[in-house]
C-alpha cells in the first residue's frame, strides 16, 4: 500500500516527506482554502506541492462543465508533469474525465460513495478512484464496506484499454479519519490510502513502543552511572 498526505499545508508535505513516507499528495478545494491561500496563488501553491513530493499531485477542478473541467483540467496538468486532475464523480465530470484521459491527462475521480460509480470512473478512463469512508461513516453508512467492495468489483476486470496510460485503476481510500480506517484499507487491498498529516503522526504511535523507548533509556542511565 502506498500513502499519499491528504493536505495543501507546505510544512505537513516537507515534514512527511522528510520521513520518506509518502508517494503523492491529495488536495482539494477546502485543504487549499484552509492554508489562507488567494485564487491567485492556487497554481503557484500546486506548483510547490509538485516540487517537494516526486509523485502525484492531485489538484481539483471546481468547474461543473465538462468543456470547463476540460479547460481547468488541462491548465492543471501543465503546472508539472506529476499532477493529477481531481474531478468529482458525476455525469460532467465522466465526460471531462474521459476527454482528458483521452488527451493523456490523468485524473483522480473524487466524491466517489458507491460501486456503480467507481465502475463508471474506470470505464471513463480514470487513472484513480477515491471512495470516502469518513463522510460515508458520518451518514450512518459503513465507509470501509464500501471500499471493499470497489477494490473488490473493480479487480474483476481489466480496464486498461479504457486507460490511455495503459494502467490499472487504482483506489485511492480518501476520507481518512484514523489509524484503524488504513489497517482496514491495506487488509482489503486498497492501492493507496490518502491521509491527513495527524493520522500519518498517529500510524507511527503505539504506547507499546513509548512504554519500551521509556525503561530502554532508564536502563540505559544505569549503564552509564556504573
Ligand atoms: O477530498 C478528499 C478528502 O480525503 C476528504 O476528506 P474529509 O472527508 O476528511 O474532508
Amino acid at each position: 500500500m502506498k500513502f499519499f498526505l491528504d493536505t495543501a499545508d507546505l510544512a505537513e508535505i516537507e515534514e512527511a516527506a522528510s520521513w520518506g513516507a509518502i508517494a503523492g499528495v491529495t488536495t482539494n478545494p477546502t485543504l487549499y482554502a484552509r492554508t489562507g491561500g488567494k485564487l491567485s496563488d492556487f497554481h503557484n501553491h500546486i506548483k510547490r506541492i509538485c516540487e517537494i513530493v516526486d509523485g502525484p499531485v492531485s489538484a481539483e477542478s471546481v468547474a461543473m462543465q465538462r468543456d470547463e473541467i476540460v479547460r481547468d483540467g488541462l491548465e492543471l496538468a501543465d503546472i508539472a508533469d506529476n499532477v493529477v486532475v481531481k474531478v468529482p464523480t458525476m455525469v460532467e465530470g465522466l465526460a471531462a474525465t474521459h476527454e482528458l484521459a483521452r488527451r493523456g491527462v490523468p485524473v483522480n475521480m473524487t466524491l466517489c460513495f458507491s460501486v456503480p460509480q467507481a465502475l463508471l470512473a474506470a470505464r471513463a478512463g480514470a487513472r484513480y478512484v477515491s471512495p470516502f469512508i469518513g463522510r460515508f461513516d458520518d451518514i450512518s453508512e459503513d465507509g470501509l464496506d464500501q471500499v471493499s467492495n470497489i477494490v473488490g468489483a473493480l479487480s474483476q476486470y481489466d480496464f486498461s484499454d479504457a486507460t490511455v496510460h495503459g494502467e490499472r485503476i487504482e483506489v485511492i481510500a480518501a476520507s481518512v479519519r484514523s489509524a484503524h480506517h488504513v489497517t482496514q484499507c491495506a487488509l482489503m487491498g486498497a492501492d493507496i490510502a490518502t491521509v491527513p498529516f495527524g493520522v500519518l503522526k498517529k500510524m507511527v504511535q503505539h504506547p507499546l513502543t513509548d512504554r519500551g523507548l521509556e525503561s530502554f533509556m532508564k536502563d540505559w542511565e544505569k549503564v552509564q552511572g556504573a
